[in-house]
């Protein structure tokens, strides 16, 4: 779906279930090797792709990101090379689709574990709306009201950040806390750390959504204490999108359904590449009709 909204593009069968890799280095016995080997299959067919794509002439009004990407780089008078293309694309899909999808599935996982949280969030939700039986019209101005909701997916995004942190090359020496850092260094910044033992929070390791509430606002006295979407000139650029998109699904699924755990325990979660419960996360939505429930059931795996 990625592939198709955010590039206009189409992969064979065969090539949906190659994994890229996110260690940019060659080790023969390590995993990185497969995953290395797994993006050369990934941009050469890619390549094909992205020719067909560049030949055929634009019959429609609608245009992805790629027509964007290209036009925009018409008007600077730049041509992108086919490796370039190649790289955005992969940097694409998996900068925009997995992280955003790899914060809904902790969103769900975290109201699914913490009730209270999810009846406040509601709550907010039904304060003004005229009618329980339908999901209230969401305008950005109605999103950026919901205070509670905006405490909430903050709060998840500290406590799972889907990017576990992110690699910089030191261009001058510098000091931290009395060690030197020389240039020409390559380092990586760690947003889990960052999350789990800066000062600024209260006991970190507590879901605690009201840390961001106005009165409270943890991360408001170190500006890099809250990192999920990076920092400084290089910090995602989709960061807004994705909160609307993450208050969108928490609003949508809040207002129609109730979740229930589909397996006995919690998934276990592992971090690399990207966070996510081992095995996924098996949910059974019931839809919610006048504040009863439907008997209906529905078990989604996410
Ligand atoms: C919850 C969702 C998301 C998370 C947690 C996330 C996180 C991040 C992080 C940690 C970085 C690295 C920043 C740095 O190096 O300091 C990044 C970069 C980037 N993100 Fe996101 N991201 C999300 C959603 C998106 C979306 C929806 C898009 C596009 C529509 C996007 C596009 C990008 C791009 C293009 C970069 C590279 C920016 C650059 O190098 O200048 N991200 N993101």
């Amino acid at each position: 779906i990625a592939v198709r909204v955010l590039l206009g593009l189409h992969l064979e069968d065969g090539l949906r279930k190659v994994r890229m890799s996110l260690v940019p280095i060659f080790l023969p016995q390590a995993k990185s090797h497969i995953g290395i080997r797994a993006r050369e299959i990934l941009h050469s067919a890619m390549e094909k792709i992205i020719e067909e794509k560049l030949k055929k002439q634009q019959t429609s009004d609608y245009c992805d990101a790629f027509d964007y990407m290209l036009s925009s780089a018409k008007e600077d008078d730049y041509e992108l090379t086919m490796q370039e293309l190649k790289e955005t694309a992969v940097e694409l899909i998996f900068a925009a689709h997995s992280t955003t999808g790899s914060a809904s599935t902790s969103l769900i996982l975290q109201l699914l574990r913490h009730s209270d949280v999810s009846e406040r969030t509601r709550a907010e939700l039904e304060k003004g709306r005229r009618s329980r039986t339908h999901v209230p019209y969401l305008s950005l101005e109605k999103l950026n009201q919901l205070s509670y909701l905006d405490c909430v997916v903050r709060e998840v995004l500290r406590f799972l950040p889907p990017v576990s942190g992110g690699y910089r090359t030191v261009l001058q020496t510098f000091e931290l806390n009395g060690y030197q850092i020389p240039k020409g260094w390559s380092i990586m910044y760690s947003i889990r750390d960052t999350h789990e033992t800066a000062e600024a929070y209260q006991n970190p390791e507590l879901f605690d959504p009201d840390r961001f509430c106005t009165d409270r606002n943890e991360s408001k006295t170190d500006r890099f204490s809250y990192v999920p979407f990076g920092g400084g000139v290089r910090r995602c650029i989709g960061r807004e999108l994705a909160l609307i998109v993450l208050k969108t699904l928490a609003v949508e699924l809040l207002a129609t359904v109730d979740c229930t755990l589909a397996t006995e325990t919690y998934p276990r979660m592992q971090t690399v590449p990207i966070v996510h419960p081992v095995n996924g996360l098996h949910v059974f939505f019931n839809y919610r009709t006048h504040g009863v429930e439907r008997n209906r059931r529905e078990s989604t795996h996410i």
